[in-house]
């Protein structure tokens, strides 16, 4: 049985997430300005939404995600090879985000603070959800529609997320 290899995990940032799509957090926003009077401020455009290929449409769902135990082995990624996937924690508990150029690439570990949410550009390699501590709720844009949006990857190397994240 190979090691396993430790992942080292990172905060979570517009520029270290770029090759994987977006950061949905007031700070990533490219403009922000005053609406409604002044009694709100749009954080304008934190991330593109993009489902339309092969006859998909956008959606919105909850997701309730049980914690994940730590330590934590990864063994295999995903992707939506059809449209993008965001998700945006209902609460401020953070939560992990696993993603990988290719299903061969070693994965990028980061851990979501304070709200931050994800937007997985399509066809990005990611673990499915990865909530921590309790039950977490997501609000998830991503595509609806016919074929396959899906592809699921067993990886050659396991990757161990470490007990202790701080
Ligand atoms: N299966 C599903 O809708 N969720 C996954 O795509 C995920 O990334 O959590
Ligand atoms: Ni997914």
């Amino acid at each position: 049985m190979n090691r396993s290899i430790a992942l080292a995990v990172e905060p979570l940032t517009r520029d270290a997430f770029a090759p994987f799509g977006d950061v949905i957090e007031a700070a990533s926003a490219a403009r922000t300005y005053a609406i409604n009077a002044g009694t709100t401020t749009r954080f304008h455009d934190l991330a593109t939404v993009d489902t339309d290929r092969e006859g998909g449409r956008p959606i919105v769902s909850l997701f309730r995600a049980q914690p994940r135990e730590l330590p934590f082995t990864v063994t295999m990624l995903e992707r939506h090879p059809l449209g993008s996937q965001a998700f945006v924690p209902v609460s401020k508990k953070p939560y992990l985000v696993v993603v990988a150029e290719t299903p061969d690439a070693v994965p990028r570990l980061f851990l979501a603070r304070n709200g931050q949410g994800v937007n997985y550009r399509a066809g990005t390699w990611h673990h499915p959800l990865l909530a921590l501590g309790e039950v977490s709720d997501f609000l998830v844009i991503d595509r609806g529609g016919p074929g396959n949006n899906c592809d699921e990857a067993t990886l050659a190397a396991t990757y161990q997320i470490p007990g202790n994240l701080e």
